[in-house]
């Protein structure tokens, strides 16, 4: 079984075991009532200069431990002063160490809005999510029917929360816009052999019409891999291990951005 399939089956377990806590028609009320959001991920992407969505990630299928120490509250902190547009936080307990309260807690002490990595499988992730103070959610095209995606982001729509809608090929880019995404992320990770090429950004650009947003994820580490990116007009990027390695993450941000 591939990682994203062994991802989504234990997500599907966590699903399982939260709602014997919190049964799924408590938590969508919940969720419902809760301050609605305002697609502030999404909006905080419309700039002319490409975004930086950075990740606080501890560890990840492929590279193991990344971050043994991992102070996520300073780390935030110090994406949002280095100027940072969002924020993406790992809540998969598994494979990448995350947990529902880093999210809870960043969200709560920074003004930019964050984003829910996990591997959704269920709407009630979505109300997670929204209770959790996520401005936005993942939907991974590859473990998630057609159906499936079109109703979370039905949900998203209604609790206001942005969905990111992963492809990793032309197929997966046309699913998702076939769904109505707004906002499209190219995985330029192979998640089948771990392998890592920006080229899967360049190549799957041009199916994404101008009104959607491209987000480009996975493997940036240097500023020549965002000044590329920046030429075929991906309008954000999604950066974690380069910057979790960093010790200097606002240099390291500076970096990216080509302003050092
Ligand atoms: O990173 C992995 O090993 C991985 C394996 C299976 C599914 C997802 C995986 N990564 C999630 C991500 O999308 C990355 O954390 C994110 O794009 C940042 O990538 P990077 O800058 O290369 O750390």
């Amino acid at each position: 079984m591939n990682i994203l399939d062994q991802l989504a089956d234990y997500a599907r377990l966590r699903v399982r075991n939260a709602k014997e806590l919190l049964p799924p028609d408590q938590i969508k009320y919940l969720a419902d009532t809760f301050p609605q959001g305002n697609f502030a991920f999404e909006n905080a992407l419309k700039k002319p200069d490409i975004a930086f969505i950075c990740e606080c990630k501890k560890a990840s299928p492929s590279k193991g431990l990344i971050a043994p120490e991992f102070p996520y509250l300073q780390i935030a902190k110090e994406y949002e002063d280095a100027g940072a547009d969002c924020i993406s936080v790992l809540t998969e307990p598994k494979w990448f160490l995350g947990k529902d309260d880093y999210l809870k807690e960043i969200a709560g002490s920074v003004s930019i809005p964050c984003l829910r990595k996990d591997f959704t499988v269920d709407e009630y992730m979505i109300y997670e999510a929204k209770l959790l103070g996520a401005s936005a959610v993942l939907l991974i095209v590859s473990i998630l029917s057609r159906e499936k995606i079109g109703r979370y982001l039905q949900i998203c729509d209604r609790l206001g929360l942005s969905a990111l809608v992963e492809a990793h090929d032309e197929q997966e880019v046309k699913t998702a816009l076939s769904c109505g995404a707004r906002l499209i992320g190219v995985n330029n990770r192979n998640l089948r052999d771990f392998s890592v090429d920006t080229e899967n950004s360049r190549r799957l650009r041009e199916l994404i019409p101008p009104n959607v947003l491209f987000v480009s994820e996975s493997g940036v580490k240097d500023g020549e891999d965002v000044r590329r990116l920046r030429e075929i007009g991906a309008d954000a990027v999604l950066v974690g291990e380069a910057l979790m390695r960093a010790p200097d993450k606002s240099s390291k941000l500076a970096e990216l951005r080509r302003e050092v």
